[in-house]
């Protein structure tokens, strides 16, 4: 058997068409432009990256782009007041911390200054909350990436059974949530979790996120079930040349596509999902704050 393979890059662009079809109808119709502000302090190589894809792919589904780069040493209070003049400023509806922050800087503190309404990354205390009681919030991205791919593939989730290998308050417990809200019977796995291949090997999707570089092997995985590696692992590839590098998910890809039914792969599962899904929150940050009807199909 050889697995169905989930292309995270296919569906993300497909994410990103349908943002920005909402973000011509606002203009068109409201003469609104949502705006989208990422914030990165330091000089994280992969943060770097990853913050100049954000500011592209705004700009490409016509929203307004703003980008704060601060130096590593920036002191919390500096921080917190450019956050301050982001939540006061209305031609803001999304603003994204780029994390890891630098040692020094408490990242709870920073992220609950966010503005709740605002706070795309679904990290402030509020809107955790507001998941976690079935409420309207706004969503982590990676989770929402991994439930829309999930939901496109099966239809209903109903009644399945669910792993979610890792508790990190980013991935972890809001996927949980969201399978919940989804009426899968879920489990959370972790590192002490006892029996770990034997609990995912009952599961009929298996969602590995615990940052471990190919953890979980083919022979845990029940025959057809759906494998959605969250993991994105740089491991050296002296193969590939000196100082060469190739990236890995926290599933072993081959022994686990042999058995499953469906998987996605790593580069070009989850990962492209994450910027299409902060768009499309940027986007119902901006029709919520306008009092105007939530896009379909880009919300959990
Ligand atoms: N404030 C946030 N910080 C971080 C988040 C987040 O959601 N909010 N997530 C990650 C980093 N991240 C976005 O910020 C991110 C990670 C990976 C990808 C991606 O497309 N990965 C590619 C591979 C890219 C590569 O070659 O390195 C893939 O998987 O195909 C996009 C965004 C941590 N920080």
């Amino acid at each position: 058997m050889s697995a169905h393979i989930i292309d995270g890059k296919v569906f993300a662009a497909k994410v990103r068409g349908l943002v920005a079809d909402g973000v011509g109808k606002l203009k068109a119709e409201h003469d609104i432009v949502p705006g989208l502000a990422v914030v990165l302090v330091g000089e994280d190589p992969a943060s770097q990256v990853y913050v100049r894809s954000k500011g592209k792919m705004t700009v490409e589904v016509g929203m307004k782009s703003v980008e704060h780069r601060l130096e590593a040493d920036t002191s919390e209070a500096d921080l917190l007041a450019v956050i301050k003049s982001l939540n006061e400023d209305p031609s803001i509806h999304g603003i994204l911390v780029q994390l890891p922050l630098p040692k020094h800087l408490n990242e709870d503190l920073v992220i609950n200054s966010i503005d709740p309404a605002k706070d795309v990354d679904g990290f402030h205390i509020s809107n955790v909350g507001l998941l976690g009681t079935g409420q309207k919030s706004m969503v982590p991205c990676t989770p929402l990436g991994c439930l829309m791919m999930l939901r496109d593939y099966h239809g209903s989730l109903s009644g399945m059974d669910a792993v979610v290998i890792g508790r990190s308050n980013i991935v972890g417990k809001p996927m949980a949530q969201l399978l919940l809200g989804d009426s899968c019977t879920v489990t959370i796995a972790h590192s002490r979790t006892k029996d770990l291949p034997d609990v995912v090997r009952r599961a009929d999707i298996v969602v590995a996120a615990v940052g471990r570089p190919e953890m979980v092997p083919g022979d845990w995985i029940k025959p057809g079930a759906t494998v959605i590696d969250v993991g994105i692992n740089r491991l050296d590839a002296p193969e590939k040349g000196e100082g060469k590098t190739r990236l890995v998910g926290d599933v072993h890809y081959e022994s686990a596509a042999a058995v499953a039914g469906a998987i996605t792969p790593v580069p070009g599962g989850v990962g492209p999902m994450t910027i299409a899904c902060l768009l499309a929150n940027t986007l119902t940050a901006c029709c919520r704050a306008n009092g105007l009807s939530e896009p379909e199909g880009l919300t959990a």
